[in-house]
C-alpha cells in the first residue's frame, strides 16, 4: 500500500512512522508512506497555503490551489483515495479502517488553523473522517491515528496473521482480558480455566467475557450485532443478575 500524507506540519511525523509496528512495515515493503509539505505546492512566492475568510471571522482558512495542486502532482492521474482529516466527518471505526486497508493507495490531508476552503472538500475528497467529537489543533494526530489502524490490518504487517482477529470491535464486541506470568501476583490471582489446558473452556471463557465486558462497557455495540441463541442467553443472565443488584 502506498500513503501519502499532505500537512503543513511534516516533522511532526518521523516519530510515529519511525518506530514500532509502522517502521517494521515500512521496513518489510508492505507499506511505502509518503509526508509532503503542502507549502511545496504553492505558487505564492512567500509560499503561502492560507488566507482570510470570505465575509470576515476569525482565523485563517487554507486555500485550494496548493491543496489540489498537491493531490494531482503526488497521485499522477491514478484515482485513489483522498481522505480530508475533519471533525465534522464520518466518525472513524475500526469498519472504517478494516475497508481502508483493502486500498492500494490513500493520500490523507490535514487541516490546520480555522479550516480549509470548502471546495476541497466538495471538489477533491472522496472521504471525510473525525477521530471523535472534539476539536484538535491539525489533521496530523488524527491522521498517525488512522494511518496506524489501517497498516496494522494489512496482511503479513502483525507478526501473527491472527492477531488482530479477536481485538476489540474486529468482532463487533470488547476484547477479553489477557494475563501474563505470574499466576499469583501479591495474592492477585489468574483465573483457573487459563491454566486449565482445556482450550474448549479457554475460548468459553474468553466469548463469555468479551460478551460481559461490552454488556457492561458498551451495550450499544451489542444492539448492532447478531448474537447466536448462546449468546443472547448468556447475555439475558446479566441482564437479569444486573436488574437483582
Ligand atoms: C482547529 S481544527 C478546525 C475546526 C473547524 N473550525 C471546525 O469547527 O470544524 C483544524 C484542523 O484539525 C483537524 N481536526 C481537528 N479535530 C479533528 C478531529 N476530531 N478529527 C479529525 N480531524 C480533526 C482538521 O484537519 C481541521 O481542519
Amino acid at each position: 500500500m502506498k500513503i501519502h500524507v499532505l500537512t503543513l506540519f511534516p516533522e511532526m511525523f518521523p516519530g510515529v512512522f519511525g518506530s514500532s509496528i509502522l517502521k517494521k512495515a515500512q521496513e518489510k515493503g508492505l507499506v511505502e508512506i509518503e509526508v509532503s509539505n503542502i507549502r511545496d505546492f504553492s505558487d505564492n512566492k512567500h509560499k503561502q497555503v492560507d488566507d482570510y475568510p470570505y465575509g470576515g471571522g476569525a482565523g485563517m482558512v487554507l486555500k485550494p490551489e496548493p491543496v489540489f495542486r498537491a493531490v494531482e502532482t503526488i497521485t499522477e492521474g491514478r484515482k485513489p483515495r483522498v481522505i480530508l482529516m475533519c471533525p465534522q466527518g464520518e466518525r472513524f471505526t475500526q469498519k472504517k479502517a478494516e475497508e481502508l486497508a483493502n486500498e492500494e493507495e490513500l493520500v490523507f490531508i490535514c487541516g490546520h488553523y480555522e479550516g480549509y476552503d470548502e471546495r476541497i472538500r466538495e471538489h477533491l475528497v472522496t472521504d471525510e473522517i473525525s477521530i471523535g467529537d472534539f476539536v484538535l489543533t491539525g489533521g496530523e494526530i488524527p491522521a498517525m491515528a488512522v494511518i496506524d489502524a489501517v497498516v496494522r490490518l494489512i496482511p503479513g504487517v502483525l507478526g501473527q496473521e491472527a492477531s488482530h482477529i479477536h481485538d476489540s470491535f474486529s468482532t463487533g464486541l470488547l476484547e477479553h482480558p489477557h494475563y501474563t506470568r505470574p499466576q499469583d501476583f501479591r495474592g492477585m490471582k489468574v483465573p483457573d480455566v487459563l491454566l486449565s489446558g482445556n482450550h474448549q473452556k479457554i475460548e468459553e471463557w474468553r466469548m463469555e467475557q468479551s460478551l460481559k465486558r461490552t454488556f457492561e462497557r458498551r451495550p450499544d455495540l451489542l444492539e448492532q450485532m447478531e448474537l447466536t441463541p448462546k449468546q443472547k442467553e448468556f447475555i439475558e443472565m446479566l441482564k437479569r443478575n444486573s436488574a437483582k443488584t
